[in-house]
């Protein structure tokens, strides 16, 4: 007899489980720390493969991982499109297939674009409660697109800003979502307006030049690098990234895949997995980068999450 077909959990029903991103943080904490420790942590994640898809300005990207620890293997496929022709279809789309480790059956096709959102930015809330300066006021998102949202959510849930402010490419995207959120968010009107002062800056865009310049942080802030996510793209200016400590999700991926690492030559202190375990300082009283790419192992355990929480009938 073969084993069951797949269940497929829609975008909606991710939702419905995954309802606060900060449901993962344990979960995502223990992955960063595993990832971190070797062979030791039990997680086998190779760095993505990403195929260019040229004619069209996207990416495809595939992402494996297995946690021992979670006894979870799954794998994430993720198209990420520079140029989008049709503004209704999303610059990112993912799915994650979930699958039994005990025979390779697969168990479970999730959507992952909510995943994606929401693990992203739990990670990022992970980095700045560890390497945000004491007492920090003003937060400031640069971008407006779903990882604005989904960072929006998570950290003024966990953290308490005086002062949210956005900027946008296109201003009208930004207050659309000044508009759409619930809380008082400064809409600016140039990137340097919006990060002078600020504690901490999210840089959640689709740029391909340095957005954010070292000359505009406020010494000691903590800035979650989020995009760029090609070798040869750039969020951050190369003075930022040489004057700041700088934090990766994975040294592998931010040697092989972050423009802002490979071509700024800026030195890696520690993955943050190093930090969670207590193996590296965290350093909160200096200017902080972490440049997150996005691991595989992150995608494993949400989608674990999501797929228990369905299987409970919750
Ligand atoms: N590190 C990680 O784990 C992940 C990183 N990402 C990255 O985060 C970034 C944001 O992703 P989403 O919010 O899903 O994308 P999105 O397409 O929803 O939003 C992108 C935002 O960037 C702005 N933008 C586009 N081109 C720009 C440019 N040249 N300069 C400045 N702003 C520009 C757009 O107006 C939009 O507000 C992307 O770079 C994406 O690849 C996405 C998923 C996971
Ligand atoms: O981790 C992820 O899913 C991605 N990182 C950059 C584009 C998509």
């Amino acid at each position: 007899m073969g084993s069951a077909p797949p269940v497929f959990i829609g975008a909606e029903e991710v939702e419905k489980h995954l309802h606060r991103a900060s449901l993962l943080l344990p979960a995502l904490e223990a992955a960063l720390g595993n990832f971190s420790s070797g062979a030791a942590g039990g997680v086998a994640q190779p760095v993505r493969t990403v195929v260019p898809v040229h004619r069209h300005g996207g990416f495809l990207g595939v992402m494996p991982a297995y946690s021992a620890a979670d006894d979870a293997l799954t794998t994430k496929l993720v198209t990420f499109y520079e140029h989008k022709k049709d503004s209704s279809v999303p610059s990112h789309q993912a799915t994650v297939l979930l699958f039994d480790p005990r025979n390779g059956s697969l168990k479970a096709v999730l959507d992952g674009s909510v995943i994606t959102a929401k693990r992203t930015a739990a990670v990022s809330a992970i980095a700045t409660k560890l390497l945000m300066p004491p007492f920090a006021e003003v937060l400031c998102i640069l971008g407006a697109g779903v990882q604005a949202y989904s960072h929006y959510d998570i950290f003024t849930e966990l953290f308490t800003f005086k002062e949210v402010r956005i900027w946008n490419r296109t201003k009208e995207k930004a207050v659309k979502f000044a508009n759409s959120v619930n809380g008082p968010v400064q809409v600016c009107s140039s990137a340097q307006e919006a990060v002078t002062g600020a504690d901490v800056v999210v840089t959640v865009t689709m740029a391909t030049t340095p957005i954010l310049f070292g000359d505009w942080i406020k010494p000691g802030a903590h800035i979650n690098a989020v995009g760029a996510s090609r070798p040869d793209w750039r969020e951050l200016d190369d003075e930022l990234m040489k004057n700041s400590v700088l934090f990766v999700d994975s040294r592998d991926a931010a040697l092989t895949e972050s423009g802002d690492v490979i071509l700024s030559g800026a030195e890696i202190f520690a993955e943050l997995g190093e930090v969670v375990k207590g193996t590296k300082p965290a350093l909160p009283e200096k200017t902080t980068v972490f440049k997150s790419l996005g691991m595989a192992v992150e995608d494993t355990v949400a989608a674990k999450f999501v797929y228990d929480s369905w299987s409970a009938g919750n």
